[in-house]
């Protein structure tokens, strides 16, 4: 196989040796409701390296949450992780573990933190109270060692006045202090990887850069992986290393983030950066005409035909798979039919209907016999 044939993202070379911290392989998860079934994740692909910081940004409705729910094993009935995703820890399969041995999981190495800590915390006890038990459950400390534990939590995300905080209900924090006190709570369990779903939406802008600047000295100190959902291409730029976009369930375009933003290939891409004027912080994603199709069928075309401007006919009878931008692209991936771009149109449309035939665990085969 030439360059062009290698394989979707996960099995792309990172820029380091060192196995991923965190590594997604074609995850489907589907929702099976009375109306219709949604296959809110449709065979992504993805590591998170050591240290590393992975955005993974898309419209409302592009399966950013369920990927993080997914990979917490929070995803409830009607819904599924179905059958030959993979989702590895440290080298560990997470697919297919009991409840009891995702709560262990859980407290022993991912944790999250979600868009609105008030909803989060409980109303009717202390912050302390609540960080507290979070410390009892993940470190097995109680009483005045686990208050100290607290403390010093609470001091590490930058709250002052620790000791007299602790006392306090959620209501007396100011949104900013409570997403603090929430990623203290992320913290008691000393976790190699953080995911952050909309963690800074709620909050106003110069808040917003406090808590991204404390993410930061935090993944430094204490040599977290990040993984940053957001829909704000603003955000993304300051914090991520690498960026997944999603679209209708799918990652439609991975790359190093300086070459996302300088330049981007996939047309959906392009339409979000597009849609930034001045590309500034704090803009959202709402320009593009038209919105995120509710993905219920299996896709035998592009999800993002219907609104992009570059689609032809063959964009509605061949689904787009991850392929390098062009030939030797080893880092920066798109599922669009004009790439690679390097080839010809008819070429690279019979690749994309070539792996679209083969199931997906078929096209990850090939590629591990190719290394
Ligand atoms: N519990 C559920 N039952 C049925 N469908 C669900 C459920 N949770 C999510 N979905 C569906 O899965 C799809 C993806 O939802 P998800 O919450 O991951 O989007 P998102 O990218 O996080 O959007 P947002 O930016 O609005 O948070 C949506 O179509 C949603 O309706
Ligand atoms: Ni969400």
């Amino acid at each position: 196989m030439s360059d062009a044939d290698s394989p979707a993202p996960s099995t792309v070379a990172s820029e380091t040796d060192e196995e991923p911290v965190l590594a997604v392989e074609n995850l489907r998860t589907t929702f099976y409701t009375d109306k219709e079934t949604i296959r809110a994740v449709d065979g992504i692909s993805f590591d998170i390296g050591p240290g590393e910081t992975v955005g993974i940004v898309g419209e409302s409705g592009s399966g950013k949450s369920v990927t993080a729910r997914s990979i917490m094993g929070l995803v409830d009935a009607p819904g599924r992780v179905e059958d030959g995703s993979s989702i590895r820890f440290k080298g560990e399969e997470l697919v297919g573990k009991s409840p009891e041995q995702w709560r262990e999981i859980r407290g022993n190495g991912i944790a999250m933190v979600f868009q609105d800590p008030l909803s989060s915390l409980n109303p009717v006890y202390t912050v302390g109270n609540q960080i507290k038990e979070a410390v009892r459950l993940h470190r097995d400390k109680r009483g005045q060692e686990a208050t100290d534990v607290a403390i010093e939590l609470l001091e590490a995300v930058g709250i002052p006045d620790a000791a007299r905080r602790l006392k306090e209900y959620p209501h007396q924090f100011s949104g900013g202090m409570r997403q603090r006190a929430m990623i203290a709570m992320a913290l008691a369990c000393d976790p190699e990887l953080l995911i952050c779903d909309e963690p800074t939406t709620a909050l106003d802008v110069t808040i917003q850069a406090q808590i991204l600047q404390l993410l930061k000295d935090l993944q430094e100190e204490r040599d977290l992986s990040i993984m940053f959902i957001t829909h704000d291409m603003g955000v993304i730029a300051q914090v991520a290393d690498r960026v997944n976009v999603m679209y209708a369930g799918e990652i439609v375009e991975s790359a190093p983030v300086v070459e996302l933003f300088e330049d981007p290939r996939h047309p959906y891409t392009r339409g979000l950066l597009r849609s930034i004027p001045g590309r500034q912080q704090g803009e959202r994603l709402e320009t593009i005409e038209g919105d995120v199709p509710t993905p219920t069928e299996e896709p035998t075309y592009c999800r993002f035909a219907p609104r992009c401007p570059k689609a032809f006919e063959d964009c509605e009878a061949v689904h787009p798979v991850s392929v390098p931008v062009e030939s030797g692209a080893t880092d920066h991936t798109a599922a669009c039919l004009l790439y690679p771009e390097d080839r010809s149109r008819e070429e690279a449309v019979e690749l994309h209907r070539s792996r679209g035939t083969d199931a997906d665990a078929d096209t990850t085969a090939d590629a591990e016999d190719d290394q």
